[in-house]
């Protein structure tokens, strides 16, 4: 018998094959049963016929409850109205094991309940197209940056300093001293990108953020490219050229997840580099235009953020913030140092901040003199100082997080459904 998926079957049109899957749903109708099975690679309704099959097996597959795990054989055949093009004529099915009466069932369900079944709310269309479509978003950067010669290196998990400030670090017990989960492999990447030239790290990164908004995980995945003799401009080509090849490959890869999401493709085929660049004056000026209360030097929070993209049809960076509020290791702009050279990148439809990044501060003076005036401890940063001593050049990177990036491809309202297990502020089951 053909073994094969979901996925594969088109190949098989007319044969006979064989499935491993799970029951997801069953529907009967007099001497007819209508099977929707999932295998991991997709969903296909297989019809069974009480009279091609016989009473015993026609039966026995009426005692089968939803998400039985289930072995199907039967006729691959064309089928234009079903979602996956094809259908599958019924011949044998067996029964692998019999699931408990499955707690999500086909009616609506509260947030909070997902969540308390996430480990089985994986399992639903919908959370599988959407991981799908964040696999796609990972393959296409390892692709992009592998063809432009980066190199992968992996940073630490367990740091002694921070990199986004002390307020949002995560303090571990490590041995007789104290480690911090990491919140950015960045300053690992400068070391590595005066190594080996152009360099990413992609890894899990932790923010103690008591923020509880749809935009936020504490736990999170950052793609953090690092590369030697690129500045400020040649860094906002680069991420907008990455970023243009994801969506792209998304576009490409996952129309039918994009439709099982109803996801709007306009939105999406308009993503093409170059994207427009505003700077923080003008941006405050926009938002003071729109009655907003803000002035010079404010940080922007999310419905800043969302008036300043609305007035573009593509992601959109804002340059040169204020130094004061940006970290302790950008540059700042030599014809104006009250600014940086720092730009983040701003998603439409309200999806904010997707990625953060700047030219480095190569001159070993003034790293020193910003260290100072943010009373970091020397001793945790020494090894970082020292790049400036050995053939420090400028350089410059950015950190794109992939669930913001998830959620933004994927037109979704909340970043809780990006990422397998997320780890929210009053959530961390299962
Ligand atoms: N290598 C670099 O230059 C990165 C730099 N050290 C950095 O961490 N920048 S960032 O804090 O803006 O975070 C970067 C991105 O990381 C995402 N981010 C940042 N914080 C979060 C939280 N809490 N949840 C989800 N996503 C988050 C968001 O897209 C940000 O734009
Ligand atoms: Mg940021």
């Amino acid at each position: 018998m053909l073994h094969t998926s979901i996925e594969e079957i088109a190949k098989y049109n007319g044969k006979e094959v064989k499935l491993q899957g799970w029951l997801y749903n069953l529907r009967s109708s007099g001497k007819i049963h209508f099977l929707q099975v999932r295998d991991g690679s997709g969903f296909i309704q297989g019809v069974m016929v009480k009279n091609d099959v016989g009473e015993e097996l026609f039966n026995k597959v009426k005692e089968m409850s939803q998400e039985s795990s289930v072995t199907v054989e039967g006729i691959v055949k064309e089928d234009h109205r079903a979602p996956s093009g094809y259908e599958l004529s019924i011949t044998n099915v067996e029964l692998v094991h019999k699931a408990d009466e499955y707690p999500i069932s086909k009616k609506e369900h509260g947030t909070d309940f997902l969540m308390d079944h996430r480990h089985l709310w994986l399992r639903s269309p919908r959370q599988v197209a959407i991981m799908k479509i964040r696999d796609t978003l990972v393959k296409a950067t390892r692709d992009f940056f592998h063809k432009d010669g980066f190199t992968l290196v992996d940073a630490p998990i367990l740091t002694p300093s921070s990199c986004e400030g002390t307020t949002t670090l995560f303090e571990t017990d490590y041995f007789d001293t104290k480690a911090y989960l990491s919140q950015s492999g960045q300053l690992y990447m400068e070391a590595a990108a005066l190594a080996l030239g152009k360099v990413y790290c992609f890894g899990p990164t932790f923010r103690a953020e008591k923020s509880k908004t749809r935009r936020h995980l504490i736990e999170f995945w950052m793609i953090e490219p690092e590369m030697a003799y690129v500045e400020f401009e040649e860094n906002l080509q680069i991420q907008e050229n990455y970023l243009t090849y994801i969506v792209e490959e998304v576009l490409e890869h996952n129309k039918k997840e994009l439709e099982v999401l109803d996801r709007d493709l306009t939105k999406l085929e308009s993503i093409k580099a170059p994207f427009p660049r505003i700077t923080y004056d003008k941006a405050i000026e926009l938002l003071q235009e729109k009655g907003e209360d803000i002035k010079w030097g404010d940080d922007f929070g999310a419905p800043h953020e969302t008036i300043i993209a609305e007035q573009f049809q593509k992601p959109v960076f804002v340059t040169h913030y204020p130094t004061k509020i940006k970290s302790f290791y950008m540059k700042p702009d030599p014809q104006r140092p009250e600014v940086v050279l720092a730009a983040d990148l701003l998603a439409p439809e309200g999806y904010g901040e997707i990625i953060g990044g700047s030219e480095r501060i190569s001159s070993l003076d003034l790293l020193m003199e910003r260290v100072e005036q943010e009373n970091l401890p020397l001793d945790a940063y020494q090894w970082y100082i020292d790049l400036r001593k050995y053939g420090s050049v400028p350089h410059s990177g950015f950190g794109l997080g992939l669930e913001r990036t998830v959620a933004w491809v994927c037109g979704l309202d909340h970043i809780r459904e990006t990422i397998p297990f997320p780890r929210m502020l009053n959530r961390m089951y299962p």
